[in-house]
């Protein structure tokens, strides 16, 4: 497997919402077959940098490349070659899980019946397919999360992004979730992986971007990142570079308002 081949390049990448500049020239190349951790701080830029990626989001200038080719001059074609796991996913409650994501085949073009099978097998395989023909509004958190996911994959994406994948699951879940990322990876699919949850980004990721300010603050992989002056676990990393130290604090404070009468 070539990993050396450019999956997405991202040149000086800017993005502003009115007065706001969200992001502020992101440069990145990211090489097929790896897990990216992208983290930052809340409104550091994560999710308009994906949506940007996934042609959710438009106004924005510099380049954008996927799959060789700039966004701008794909047709719609290649998102059928991403899978976008959101931070916080909408699904159709009324509908049953097998009426879902066979509707979510439909999308991605996929024969009714190849698709019933497989989101059957992979319901199965996540430990939910007695709850196939039920309404998902029936569905616990972790189970509708596990559908998202695999509505996620089901056209067996060659890009993932996954926002906060993990929201709503079990450590059992959580577990089997990690190793299919991994085994995903072992095929030559590229993922980005956005999350809060530092230590699963620390052990999971090839490579750590964080993002802080609209800006790349450190890109490599943990131990380089701990190497370049910064030390300690992912999350102490992170405070530092994201220059949050005000933790104590502020917990005093909030605590100290909950007393006052
Ligand atoms: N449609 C919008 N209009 C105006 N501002 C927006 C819009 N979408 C995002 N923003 C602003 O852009 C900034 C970056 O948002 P973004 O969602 O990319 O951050 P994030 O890093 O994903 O944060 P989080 O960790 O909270 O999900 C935030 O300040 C947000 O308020």
């Amino acid at each position: 497997m070539d990993n050396k081949e450019k999956i997405i390049e991202i040149e000086n990448l800017c993005m502003s919402y009115g007065p706001k500049d969200v992001l502020k020239g992101i440069n990145l190349d990211i090489y097929r077959g790896s897990i990216i951790g992208y983290i930052g701080p809340n409104g550091a830029g994560k999710s308009t940098t994906i949506k940007i990626l996934l042609g959710l989001v438009n106004g924005y200038s510099g380049s954008v490349k996927v799959f060789g080719k700039d966004i701008s001059d794909l047709d719609e074609d290649y998102k059928s070659k991403i899978g976008y796991v959101p931070e916080i996913a909408k699904v159709y409650e009324t509908l049953t899980a097998r009426e879902y994501l066979t509707f979510v085949g439909q999308l991605y073009d996929i024969d009714y019946d190849i698709c019933d099978n497989k989101a059957r097998k992979l319901m199965k395989v996540l430990g939910i397919e007695e709850a196939y023909e039920s309404r998902l509004s029936s569905f616990s958190k972790g189970m509708k999360q596990k559908v998202v996911i695999i509505s996620a994959l089901l056209h067996n994406p060659e890009i993932l992004f996954l926002d906060e994948p993990l929201s709503g699951l079990d450590a059992n879940s959580v577990l089997l979730i990690k190793e299919i990322i991994q085994n995903l990876k072992n095929q030559g699919k590229t993922i980005f992986y956005s999350s809060h949850i530092m230590e699963v980004v620390e052990k999971i990721s090839d490579r750590i971007i964080v993002l802080n300010d609209g800006n790349i603050a450190a890109d490599g992989n943990f131990e380089e990142i701990k190497n370049s002056s910064f030390d300690g676990s992912l999350e102490e990393i992170f405070n530092e570079i994201t220059g949050f130290d005000e933790h104590s604090n502020l917990a005093s404070e909030f605590v100290n308002i909950l007393n006052e009468v």
